[in-house]
């Protein structure tokens, strides 16, 4: 699968003369949502998802950048909290921990100096070449937190640089750092209690082999039983059976886990460091000694902000402004606008009427061969079928989806709402963080399956994969559903709670099915921001263009493959087949079509199901039934492919079989019961 990201990479060979050929590495870490994307897009050639919310980033983007001038290769990683991983997009950094790397720029949030500075530590300790980043000035400045920089620098003995990078500020400074940067190595140690320090240094004299970072810091890891530090010892040959002996009688020694010894330890030489270099203004300050961190930047939160976080994030007021954002946002702009009035144009003026025409003619008098021109200008040729669904049809409903997709997660709106959702999520096995993934979804399915890496526990993330095969349309597909549906409304709002109460089933009882730990939920609220109009802009073409690369290969593929199964008969077999099930659930034999469709891509069924409704052959109730089904259908491709990669063979094999049959069956249901009461729509 093509990363979400552009990674551009040059060779040397094209790097312009006065530029040295260097393969140097700056390799940006950091907590998620500190800004991390935003710097490595200025100091990089390449584009990365920059969000307001944590976890955006779940891969690795490369791109070169030229600074000074030399040449570096620029890496951005998924966010981290420290060097020991949770999350799995968390072990994706730390991989790259072992790694060589030039310099290491770590990135934190300056209004969160308290939390993020041990992290600063462990990886002075590890001996990288480190520039710390204090990122989100604005933010702690609008706190009244001052920050002495040239005190901490003294204290950390590493350069330290002010940044609002959003804006651009501190970023010629970071670049001047980065060109003049000479690395060496730190004489910094964090001295912990007496045990935890005769450990380490045991551990150290095992260590026989040359690492990229620390010794000291290589055991601190192994100390704490670090996966990816066993994994790398192991590589390297060295006698892991001593290391672990050292490691269980330490653990023997302490009543809590060595892990959390050193962790309040590191986090008391924080305090020190971070008292002795803050000053919060007085009328911010908070008049309560006990008071959390928290609470006291709670305090000095701008008012209006504070008012706004409440609106949203109180069930009493939060769900009728998530209604309206819905109606408006998604119904009216996505809905209506995009697969209405857009899509009508593009599809029945531009290409029906121009470009369609122009082509088959010009084609079929180029090249008189039939089965040719079936397969380039029929009806489910390449340009009738995949070009115009691609860009006539799927193209600005995506379009328009991740445009107010984008607005919401830059203004931080989404973990509210994940905070909002969270206590009903509890009850179907999942916690708030799903709600990112999950709405995601409603964009692009594929890219929604790889977010389910920032979850946390491997159940939750099964259950948010198969919610998301199963009941989550898509936007090429959901406007196309709300484009046909629009004209029968009552259809459409039994659609819509006929897919809620079967998303909350599923859930229920997959939660009670599938074993594993529940998730504990833990998401970082990041500040509400007025969103961009730039970064709102540049998102969307990122996305649109990721999926239009992603869209485009698959529908010229199924074109070639209806093509292909037209001809050898194996397609009219199939909807042979497919009829039956079709007409189990009322509705009339053409369906059928619709539904193999689908099988090649969801919102392609979608499409079909387009094109069956200008034909008039089915009624309200039809419609309804053909929507639902289609809905709970297989994902498209992509997405299956996807789950593959991110789930496995048995897990993505055994839902698929589990939603084939059970897509039809909920649409008999549906179909049984408006016949039994009679409902005509
Ligand atoms: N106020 C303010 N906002 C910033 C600053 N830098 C970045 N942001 C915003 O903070 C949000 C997070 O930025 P990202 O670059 O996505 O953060 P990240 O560290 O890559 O996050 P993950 O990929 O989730 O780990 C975005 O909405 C940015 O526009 C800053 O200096 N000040
Ligand atoms: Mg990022």
């Amino acid at each position: 699968m093509k990363s979400l990201l552009n990674t551009k990479s040059q060779t040397c060979c094209s790097t312009p003369d006065n530029v040295s050929c260097s393969s140097d590495r700056i390799v940006l870490v950091g907590s998620p949502n500190v800004g991390k994307s935003v710097i490595f897009n200025a100091l990089s050639d390449s584009y990365a998802i920059a969000s307001n919310y944590p976890g955006t980033t779940v891969e690795i983007s490369k791109g070169d950048g030229v600074i000074g001038n030399k040449k570096y290769e620029i890496i951005d990683t998924p966010g981290s909290y420290s060097l020991l991983p949770i999350t799995e997009e968390e072990r994706v950094a730390q991989r790259l921990f072992f790694e060589k790397a030039s310099i290491y720029l770590h990135v934190i949030d300056a209004k969160n100096l308290r939390r993020m500075l041990p992290h600063t530590l462990q990886l002075i300790e590890a001996g990288k070449p480190l520039i710390l980043v204090l990122n989100m000035m604005d933010e702690a400045a609008e706190r009244g937190i001052r920050i002495d920089i040239q005190k901490l620098e003294q204290m950390l003995k590493i350069p330290v640089i002010p940044a609002v990078s959003n804006k651009g500020e501190g970023i010629e400074e970071l670049k001047k750092t980065i060109s003049e940067y000479s690395s060496n190595p730190q004489d910094f140690t964090i001295k912990y209690n007496d045990d935890i320090e005769n450990a380490i240094k045991d551990i150290e004299s095992n260590l026989k082999e040359n690492y990229e970072v620390s010794k000291r810091s290589i055991s601190q890891l192994l100390l704490q039983r670090d996966q990816v530090a066993f994994e790398r010892i192991q590589e390297k040959g060295e006698d892991v059976d001593a290391i672990k002996d050292i490691v269980s009688n330490t653990e023997n020694k302490f009543n809590t886990p060595t892990n959390y010894v050193m962790t309040v330890e590191r986090q008391q030489l924080t305090n020190r460091i971070v008292n002795s270099v803050t000053k919060i203004k007085e009328p911010y300050l908070y008049n309560n000694s006990k008071a959390t961190e928290s609470e006291k930047y709670e305090d000095n939160y701008p008012n209006l902000k504070k008012r706004l976080d409440h609106l949203v994030s109180n069930p009493l007021t939060g769900i009728p402004i998530l209604l309206l954002v819905l109606y408006f946002g998604f119904y009216q702009f996505v809905g209506v606008f995009a697969a209405g009035t857009v899509v009508d144009f593009l599809e029945g003026v531009v290409f029906g009427e121009h470009l369609i025409p122009w082509i088959t003619q010009n084609f079929n008098s180029l090249v008189p061969y039939p089965l040719i021109q079936s397969l380039i200008v029929g009806d489910y040729g390449i340009v009738n079928l995949a070009l115009t669904y691609a860009i006539a049809l799927i193209l600005p409903i995506v379009g328009a989806f991740f445009f107010v997709f984008s607005i919401i997660e830059d203004s931080g709106y989404l973990p509210r709402l994940a905070m909002l959702i969270d206590r009903v999520f509890k009850k179907i096995g999942l916690s708030g963080r799903a709600v990112i993934p999950l709405v995601l979804g409603f964009g692009c399915g594929t890219m929604a399956t790889m977010v389910t890496r920032t979850l946390e526990k491997p159940r939750e993330k099964i259950l948010t994969t198969l919610l998301l095969s199963l009941a989550i349309p898509c936007s090429a597909q959901l406007g196309v559903i709300l484009g046909i549906m629009s004209a029968k409304p009552s259809a459409l709002l039994l659609w819509v709670v006929v897919m809620i109460l079967e998303f909350l089933f599923i859930g229920y009882i997959a939660a009670k099915v599938l074993p594993g730990e529940k998730p504990s939920f833990f998401l970082e609220i990041p500040s509400l921001k007025v969103p961009k109009l730039s970064n709102v802009l540049i998102k969307t073409y990122s996305r649109m263009q990721w999926y239009f690369l992603e869209v485009m290969p698959l529908f010229i593929i199924a074109s070639i493959l209806i093509w292909l199964g037209k001809i050898t008969g194996i397609f009219g077999l199939l909807i042979e087949l497919l009829k039956y099930p079709t007409q189990w659930i009322g509705l009339p034999s053409e369906a059928a079509d619709v539904f193999l469709l689908g099988f090649f891509r969801r919102d392609f069924g979608a499409a079909g199901l387009y094109e069956l409704n200008k034909t008039g052959v089915m009624n309200g109730v039809d419609m309804l039934v053909a929507a639902v089904t289609l809905t709970l259908f297989m994902p498209c491709i992509a997405q299956f492919m996807m789950t593959l990669k991110e789930r496995g063979l048995k897990i993505a094999l055994s839902m698929a079989a589990f939603i084939f049959p059970f897509a039809f069956f909920v649409g008999f249901v549906v179909n049984y019961i408006m016949n039994i009461l009679g409902v005509t729509l």
